[in-house]
């Protein structure tokens, strides 16, 4: 179900990237589809018919498993024929061991693409129900909690799925119409609800000491200087002072580094936030490039998967609760 809603009539573009052939012994250990460009957002496998057994295809994303049977799927009629599957390609996936016959396969990559000229229409129907009118309720209940941000601040959802981003190129912006799956119905719902959203990476600052306190930091762009400069670190540790640890800190980060006295013009920027599907053991922060380098299907550096977090502004109650009236 990779498109949904919205995205059924978006344009796709499909191109082929490789002939994959398995003998007995053959198989393909578990990686993520390298992205090759910001607006590649899944991989469809053709599964040639050619007998074989063995050679399941395991995805496996945020706990979850599901395997495609690819010798059944050839072999489940008297003549073998085809088969294909499609996923989004930051899942991970892996190809177990081929017993015997020959497994071939042709991988393409799914992109969208802004123009319909390019596109092959696939013809997906969207699927029954719709979805985003639960998320959307949950989200109207939400605000209208007195308790839930009452001064107004920021909810966090980080996506459930991670995004190409190439360093010092990626516009977050352009990523927010690219979302995946439920990341998208998590934007429309908000959409639907006139609330404004905007992509964001989390930089946390953890504090080691007997303070044992951390700072997170919403950024609007990928920062590749971020652990490199001390002095940023320096500045946000005199942060962690001067608030305890007791709020979180959103931040854009300026063009030039800034200097401590610059603290003042900081402190505009910190909003008490509300996290979502970010447990502390799972939050994978602070990312940097070299950690995904062979876990992908192909070494390259350019652009990398991240994990990314849908910001929402929240209005104080008292301005919600009129807006709504
Ligand atoms: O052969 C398959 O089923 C999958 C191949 C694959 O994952 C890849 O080429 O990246
Ligand atoms: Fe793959």
């Amino acid at each position: 179900m990779l498109l949904r809603g919205g995205d059924s009539e978006k344009s796709i573009k499909a191109q082929l990237y490789k002939l994959n052939v398995y003998g007995p012994g053959s198989f393909f250990k578990a990686h993520v589809d390298t992205p090759r460009g910001d607006n590649m957002f899944g991989s469809l496998v053709v599964v040639l018919p050619t007998k074989h057994e063995g050679g399941s295809l395991v995805f496996r994303h945020r706990g979850q498993e599901c395997v495609f049977d690819t010798a059944a799927a050839v072999s489940s009629e008297a003549t073998p024929h085809g088969a294909f599957v499609a996923f989004f390609s930051d899942v991970e996936h892996e190809v177990l061991e081929v017993k015997s016959g020959y497994r071939v396969t042709l991988t393409y990559n799914l992109y969208f693409v802004d123009h319909p000229k390019q596109s092959v229409n696939l013809g997906v129907a969207p699927a029954a129900g719709d979805p985003l009118l639960d998320v959307a309720s949950a989200m109207s209940e939400l605000l209208a909690t007195p308790s839930v941000l009452p001064k107004g601040g920021l909810l966090a959802f980080r996506l459930w799925h991670k995004y190409p981003i190439t360093p010092s190129k990626t516009i977050l912006s352009d990523v927010s119409k690219c979302l995946k799956g439920a990341d998208k119905r998590l934007k429309e719902a908000c959409t639907s609800l006139s609330l404004k959203t905007s992509l964001k990476i989390l930089y946390k600052y953890q504090e080691k000491s007997d303070l044992d306190v951390e700072v997170a930091c919403l950024f609007d762009s990928y920062e590749t200087g971020f652990a490199k400069h001390s002095h940023v670190d320096g500045l946000i540790y005199g942060l962690l002072y001067r608030y305890k640890g007791k709020c979180t800190l959103t931040y854009d980060f300026p063009e030039e580094y800034p200097d401590v006295d610059l603290n003042d013009r900081l402190i505009k920027y910190t909003k008490p936030v509300l996290w979502f599907n970010a447990s502390k053991n799972e939050q994978r922060i602070n990312q940097f490039q070299t950690k995904y380098m062979a876990y992908g299907n192909e070494a390259q550096l350019d652009t990398i998967y991240h994990d990314l977090y849908l910001v929402v502004e929240v209005q104080p109650f008292e301005e919600r609760a009129e807006s709504t009236a």
